[in-house]
């Protein structure tokens, strides 16, 4: 229905390849329903960490061994504990606008945090520089949620940052890297990182279902000694089941597939969707961050208010999300600017969402 429609939190489970993934799981439960009987390895099964690895290297050109990958049920809680492993006294930098729910999390964890400004290229290394971070938490593939994609020389800026003082790290959070349109993928930092600075982040919510929480992070070796010596208590937090089937279904080919068919399918989504909405709104609206990604920015040269337009699409229905969810420490920029996901978005509903979205901004 209309209601979620242009969330940006939302996969589509009509386009998920539900028949394979089921067919998946039974042949795991069949071959390996053993494995459920005992507590797997805490980092998380060592088959499904190779299957990863080879993914990895092969999509985004991360070098590592399956003995750095470590499975979570969620980003946030790979990020709770990789903050165990890093100096107590780290200061965490954080994009700004950026990923809020991350931002919330390392506060409450008495972490200190700064909000960092960003530019069209991701997070500005003179921002970075005249703050007190040593951790950067940075979307380096489609900075979340303003949709920049780095270029290589500011990568390259970000290793010499981190490689200039001790105890400096980057956690590279590639979240939404799977889907690029005009924009070729670039290889990840993790990769370009030769000196151990460089904690990757990744999960399958956005390529598969939120739904399944399987996220992972690959630690630098140095790190792993310290997860190995001071984390060996914690058991894995995904499911043996999910982390069989994903694994299989990876190996059959069905992960590469669905990607492929899914970027399709996103692509024009999203070019409908841009077009319907410049056709209604004309030269009252500017698109940015498209090039990537299952969500863009639309921002409305009006008078009216993010958060009127907000009310007045939620009376008729129609759920919206503004850039101000994502700005910590400053106000959010005029003119006033949504978060369009199209992930969602069946073309049939196109119309009436946009209609809606008229209304809500000019009636
Ligand atoms: C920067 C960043 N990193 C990682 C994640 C994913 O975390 P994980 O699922 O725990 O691995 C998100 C999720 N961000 C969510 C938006 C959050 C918000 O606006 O408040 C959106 O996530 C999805 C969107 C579409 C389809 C599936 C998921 C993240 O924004």
């Amino acid at each position: 229905e209309v209601r979620k429609s242009f969330s940006h939190m939302s996969a589509d489970i009509d386009v998920f390849p539900l028949e394979k993934w089921l067919w998946c799981e039974e042949q795991a439960l069949r071959k390996k329903k053993e494995l459920l009987e005992e507590y797997v390895d805490p980092q998380g099964l060592y088959s499904v960490r190779k299957t990863i690895a080879q993914f990895l290297s092969q999509s985004r050109g991360v070098r590592c061994y399956p003995e750095q990958i470590v499975l979570g049920s969620g980003t946030q809680l790979l990020t709770r504990q990789l903050t165990k492993l890093l100096p107590k006294e780290a200061i965490y930098g954080l994009e700004e606008p950026g990923y809020q729910r991350m931002y919330q999390l390392l506060k409450s964890e008495g972490r200190v945090v700064s909000a960092l400004e960003i530019d069209q290229k991701g997070i500005r290394i003179d921002a970075l520089e005249t703050s007190e971070a040593n951790v950067l938490l940075t979307t380096p593939s489609h900075q979340f949620p303003t949709g920049a994609i780095m270029p290589i020389s500011r990568r390259i800026q970000l290793l010499n940052w981190a490689n200039s003082a001790p105890d400096r790290y980057i956690v590279e959070d590639d979240y939404d890297s799977e889907y690029k349109y005009d924009a070729d993928s670039i290889p990840s930092l993790q990769g370009m990182d030769g000196a151990s600075r460089v904690i990757y982040m990744g999960t399958f919510s956005k390529s598969l279902l939120p739904g399944l929480r399987m996220s992972y992070m690959v630690l630098p070796i140095p790190l792993l000694e310290v997860y190995r010596k001071s984390l060996h208590f914690l058991m894995s937090s995904c499911s043996t089941i999910t982390q069989l089937t994903l694994q299989a279904f990876i190996e059959t080919g069905e992960y590469q597939k669905h990607i492929k068919k899914t970027t399709k399918l996103y692509r024009s989504r999203r070019a409908v969707l841009i077009e319907k909405l410049q056709a209604k709104f004309g030269d009252t609206i500017s698109v940015k961050g498209e090039k990537s990604g299952l969500h863009f920015l639309v921002s409305f040269r009006v008078e009216r208010s993010e958060a009127e337009i907000k009310r007045r699409a939620e009376e008729r229905g129609l759920l919206l999300y503004g850039i101000s969810r994502f700005y910590n420490q400053s106000a959010p920029p005029r003119p006033p600017t949504l978060i369009l996901g199209f992930a969602s978005m069946r073309t049939t509903q196109m119309d009436e969402a946009v209609e809606l979205l008229y209304e809500a901004v000019f009636r």
